[in-house]
């Protein structure tokens, strides 16, 4: 469904993304992981023209960059900053959007009503957008982007901010979306959201693509268990394949140790030296 090759974006001396290499396949949920700066926005707003490659080649669904009025069809978007009209009503939101698209009235409020069902979002339609919590914007930006159809989703933190009860809630929207056959391309520097929504996840780091696979194979990549322990301030940690040996060796360190299964934190950790979260 997105084809980019040796997709490169410079500004100034500073390179965003470098050379990045990556396809993602109909109906799939991908995830782009990595902390601040890593690159992530910057390849959202490649893929939805918001911004121009220094170099290489993109494709959606066969059809390149250029060809905008095409990939605009095709394309939704929720950015990462609010950006909705908050003197006006859920329902004038959507309204606005169908417009922009020239969806006829009809189906633009035939649209309008379904996509508020799918957010839970009907018995507020007629509210004002000033109203609404940040869970209740982040959804009805989400039925915005889908109301004229696009096969692509793509989504720029899309719980960045929110409490963990709002944050599956909408994981469960999200799922449910990619579920109906949507391909789904989303950022997030949370660890939990890669790993609980993601099918595929691409680790990014200074721009460059250092690991890419399910969570539940990249999880397993340098072991089955991880041993962590603090040693003159410092937090370290080892990867085992063997649960008793690593349980041996915890045994064996002079300060208290655990002992759990790891996750894309340890993987990145061990990539990179550094923590996605920092
Ligand atoms: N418009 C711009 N002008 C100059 N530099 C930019 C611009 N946009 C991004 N950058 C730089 O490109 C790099 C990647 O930024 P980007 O926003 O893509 O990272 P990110 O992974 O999305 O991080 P965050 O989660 O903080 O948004 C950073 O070094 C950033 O400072």
């Amino acid at each position: 469904m997105i084809e980019i090759v040796g997709l490169t974006k410079r500004y100034g001396d500073r390179t965003a993304i470098d050379n990045l290499n990556l396809s993602v396949a109909r109906g799939e949920l991908f995830g782009l992981l990595g902390p601040n700066g890593a690159g992530k926005t910057t390849t959202i707003r490649v893929l939805t023209m918001l911004t121009r490659p220094s170099a290489g080649h993109v494709t959606i669904d066969h059809c390149p960059l250029k060809d905008e009025r095409r990939i605009k069809a095709m394309i939704g978007v929720v950015p990462q900053h609010l950006n909705l009209d908050i003197e006006l009503t859920a329902r004038e939101n959507l309204e606005l959007h169908g417009r922009l698209h020239q969806l006829p009235a009809a189906i633009r409020r035939q649209r309008t009503e379904e996509l508020l069902r799918l957010v839970e979002l009907e018995e507020r339609g007629a509210d004002m957008v000033q109203t609404f919590s940040g869970g209740m914007k982040r959804r009805l930006m989400i039925a915005r982007a889908l109301l004229h159809r696009p096969r692509i989703l793509f989504l720029d933190e899309p719980t960045v901010g929110l409490d963990p009860q709002v944050r599956r809630r909408l994981w469960g929207l999200i799922r449910g979306m990619a579920d109906a056959g949507l391909t789904v391309v989303m950022t997030t520097h949370y660890i939990e959201e890669a790993e609980n929504l993601c099918q595929r996840v691409a680790i990014l780091d200074h721009g460059k693509l250092i690991a890419l696979d399910s969570p539940r194979v990249l999880c397993r990549r340098f072991g089955e268990y991880v041993v962590e322990w603090h040693e003159n301030d410092k937090l370290n940690s080892r990867f085992f394949e063997d649960r008793t040996e690593a349980a041996q060796f915890a045994g064996g360190l002079a300060a208290a140790a655990t002992l759990r299964r790891p996750n894309l934190e340890d993987v990145f950790v061990e990539l990179t030296g550094r923590k996605v979260t920092e």
